[in-house]
């Protein structure tokens, strides 16, 4: 898949030994492609499947990452040619998650298994060298390749579109980047010739970007016409309560999904350090090998600002994103530290009880 260099889970092997071992059921394999609240449409073959997870997995789930998502390849039994009981979540190759609001737990899955994230701008206002930096974190973090969709060129003159050109050449060395609009014959062919079958895909962009129109028109070819499956997309695109995956006539995957505006900065100091690389680079001919790249003697970062060798945006991004990262974690740290500290209290409430009983 592209230039993705992460592991290939091989399937098949984990499959046959679950099968092995679980002989008395016979369990087939599906992908989830939509998520209701507690039922799960799986495609198996050309089969629509509605799932249900088994009961004991549901009860010994210690968080949502070990729930199925969108994306997610699972093993079923099927019981009356449209219904399934979900036995197994198998390894997933990539993870896009958030951080859970309101939750109690600290994560919650967007969707699994996505190879490609089209990261979608608009010339004009949207236009943010920081905001799609963000967004390659994410996809660093998640193993997700990123593609930058610079999205509406029509509303940008030639001038203007060169130096949109540079600027993101200049930020983004070797993340591959595509020019597009939705209103123009022949604006999607960069975008149509890049899209591997089978692969699966999901936009990353703010409100207004173009991402629906971009899903729309990649489902509008001569050979499905406008049926099934732009419906599907439309349907997909009104209705907000669900996460789903629709497959494109060039077929490839397409994640509709509403919640993945949403997306923010998750825990891992792996994405910061990818995406950052120069400064990953410089750091370490720091002095110090703990060197914050903040006032420290020796450091080779605030040297390469001073220089003009590094891009003091790029910096400033850096920090921001690690004092943010920091807070994350530190809240984290604090709530466990709370939840342990109430479970005391109602540990020694129970024996003082007890006592007074007696
Ligand atoms: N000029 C121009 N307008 C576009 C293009 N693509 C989309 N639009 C317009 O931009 C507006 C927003 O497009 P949408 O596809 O709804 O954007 P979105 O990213 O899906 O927005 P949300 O659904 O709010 O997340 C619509 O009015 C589109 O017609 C383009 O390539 N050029
Ligand atoms: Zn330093």
């Amino acid at each position: 898949m592209g230039s993705n260099s992460t592991k290939k889970i091989d399937y098949e092997k984990i499959v046959s030994e679950i099968k092995k071992e679980m002989s008395h059921l016979s369990l087939r394999m599906g992908r989830v492609v939509q998520e209701h609240k507690d039922r799960y449409i799986i495609q198996a073959e050309n089969d629509q499947i509605t799932g249900e997870l088994l009961g004991n997995l549901r009860y010994s789930a210690t968080s949502r990452l070990s729930l199925p998502a969108v994306g997610d390849w699972v093993l079923f039994q099927e019981f009356d040619g449209s219904s399934g009981i979900i036995h197994h979540v198998l390894p997933r190759q990539t993870i896009l998650k958030r951080k859970a609001v309101g939750g109690k737990d600290d994560f919650q899955i967007i969707a699994a298994n996505i190879d490609y994230a089209l990261i979608v701008q608009a010339v004009g206002r949207d236009f943010s060298l920081n905001r799609i930096e963000r967004y390659l974190t994410i996809c660093h973090d998640s193993g997700i390749v990123p593609i930058v969709v610079l999205n509406k060129i029509d509303l940008a003159s030639e001038v203007e579109l060169s130096e949109f050109k540079k600027l993101i050449q200049d930020r983004f060395r070797g993340v591959q980047t595509l020019y597009t609009s939705t209103h123009e014959p022949g604006g999607l062919d960069s975008l149509q010739a890049l899209m591997e079958s089978n692969a699966t895909y999901c936009m990353l962009g703010s409100s207004g970007v173009g991402k629906s129109s971009l899903i729309n028109a990649l489902s509008g070819s001569e050979l499905f016409g406008t049926s099934e499956i732009s419906e599907s997309v439309q349907r997909g695109k009104h209705t907000t309560t669900h996460r789903e995956i629709v497959q494109l006539p060039n077929g490839s995957f397409m994640i509709d999904n509403p919640g993945i505006r949403e997306v923010g900065i998750a825990d891992s100091k792996k994405g910061l350090e990818l995406t950052f690389h120069p400064i990953q680079m410089l750091a370490e001919d720091c002095k110090f090998k703990d060197c914050s790249h903040q006032a420290e003697v020796g450091c080779a970062v605030l040297a390469a600002i001073e220089s003009g060798a590094l891009d003091p945006e790029l910096y400033e991004n850096y920090m921001k994103l690690n004092r943010e990262q920091e807070r994350f974690t530190t809240s984290l740290h604090e709530r466990r530290k709370k939840e342990k500290q109430f479970g005391k209290m109602i540990k020694q409430t129970m024996q003082e009880k007890k006592k007074w009983k007696r």
